[in-house]
């Protein structure tokens, strides 16, 4: 019976030392991923930058490793800016997205130096100029526009309808002439660009193709129509990867590469010159690099289902509860075995749609103690990760070269704890 390797190391004998549930990432494949991604979205009309979106997997290690890459780093929150200063990466780099940032995390990204905020509507605007003109800080904006794509995928990973929370839609043209009039007039706030971002898991290039023509026909129209000059495009990310033998992604180098030709063609097509354009990637860099490890524990059947059940769950991933994600998964002990039995892979959470993988082929010598591995979880699986039910999140280890480290420890009881309080509030 072959074991499963990731990163020259026997599965299972990380679990042994680490415990389960685990996420392994093989950092080989992330780094091929960010080399894949910067050697392939090169242009001599124009600068590029290969941004990773820390939402699809946070943590200082992998930071360390966007920092080597020489990336940019798309952040969301607080929570996640405040993790990239503490990670070591520069700061200049950081674009702060998010459709309500607080005046808090505006101040903090001010006063870190983050290099980019990406507005998302006017009020936001209005309140990052005043924060900059009062913290005497510059700062560099790009506007969040919405091009109105459909992309091909689960309702709650496009971003880009009509009706999308994100960015204003580029029909509102006075609108965002009047947001860029205003950051115009900060001494503080630097004009650089647009952005948009169409959705995720999109594993064709036409919905890309096509949100380039109408953001590059649309700048044409700013600058023509209202004398608005655009340096920078930002594309967003949402390039798709392979869960199961279904999905047939593009890889991402080749994603890359076709993007930043048509965008020189599209440029000279509509006359438009740009200075930079931007991707921003994120399940393509770290979701194929993720393995999550869980143990079997009991088995049941019921009239219609062979229920195997393990030791984690919705709550160390919701995407299969959440957009009815598919996952595929093997015994990771069994390999060479025929896959001869079909099993509902059930967690453990007190919830009756914690399935992980609703229809999994797997040997029928399947039992209790067996290591179960579901591929691809390396985006949004931890990053979305809860404390339902107090369950603790995974420890997550990183491999390469027969070498395996720990980065991020398991949660303990006790650290689930470290919030738990009695105050007496003064009212
Ligand atoms: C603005 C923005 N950029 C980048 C991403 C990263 O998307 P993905 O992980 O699908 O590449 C997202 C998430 O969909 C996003 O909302
Ligand atoms: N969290 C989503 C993607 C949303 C990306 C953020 N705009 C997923 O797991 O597929």
């Amino acid at each position: 019976m072959a074991t499963l390797e990731i990163g020259g190391i026997d599965c299972q004998r990380l679990a042994e030392i680490s415990g389960t549930p685990l996420l392994v990432y093989d950092e080989a494949k992330i780094e091929q991923q960010f080399t894949a991604a910067t050697e392939n979205f090169q242009s001599d009309q124009f600068e590029t930058e290969v941004v990773y979106a820390a939402k699809a997997f946070s943590c200082k290690a992998i930071f360390e490793k966007v920092r080597q890459a020489g990336a940019g780093l798309d952040v969301v929150s607080g929570g996640e800016l405040y993790c990239a200063h503490q990670a070591g990466v520069p700061m200049e780099k950081v674009y702060f997205h998010g459709n309500n940032k607080s005046e808090e995390e505006l101040k903090m990204a001010l006063e870190l130096g983050c290099g980019t905020i990406v507005l998302d509507n006017k009020m936001e605007c209005q309140r990052l100029t005043e924060l900059a003109a009062q913290l005497k800080k510059p700062i560099q904006v790009l506007l969040r526009v919405n091009p109105g794509i459909e992309a091909h995928t689960h309702e709650y990973i496009r971003t880009s309808g009509s009706d999308s929370k994100f960015g204003i839609s580029i029909a509102k043209k006075n609108e965002i002439k009047s947001l860029v009039s205003q950051a115009m007039l900060s001494d503080y706030v630097q004009f650089k660009g647009f952005h948009s971002h169409i959705g995720s898991q999109i594993t064709e290039t036409t919905a890309f193709e096509e949100a380039l023509a109408i953001m590059l026909g649309f700048i044409r129209e700013m600058r023509d129509d209202y004398n608005i000059q655009t340096r920078s495009l930002s594309i967003g990310g949402g390039f798709g990867i392979r869960y199961t033998a279904d999905d047939k992604p593009i890889p991402l180098g080749e994603m890359a590469d076709i993007l930043a030709r048509t965008c020189e063609k599209l440029s000279a097509e509509k006359g438009v010159r740009l200075e930079k354009l931007l991707i921003e990637p994120g399940r393509s860099i770290v979701g194929e690099a993720g393995y999550s490890l869980y143990t079997v524990g009991y088995s049941k059947d019921t009239d219609t289902k062979h229920f195997l059940f393990v030791d984690g769950g919705m709550s160390d991933n919701i995407r299969p509860a959440l957009y009815q994600a598919e996952y595929s998964c093997d015994i990771a002990n069994r390999l060479g075995e025929p896959k001869n039995k079909t099993y509902c892979v059930a967690g453990k959470n007190c919830e009756s749609g914690d399935i992980l993988v609703k229809e999994a082929e797997l040997p029928d010598t399947a039992r209790e103690g067996d290591l179960l591995v579901m591929y691809a979880t390396g985006a949004y699986g931890y990053s979305m990760a809860s404390n339902y039910n107090r369950a603790g999140r995974p420890e997550v280890v990183f491999v390469k070269d027969g070498k395996a480290r720990r980065v991020l420890r398991r949660e303990t009881y006790e650290d689930q704890l470290r919030l738990d309080t009695d105050e007496q509030l003064t009212i």
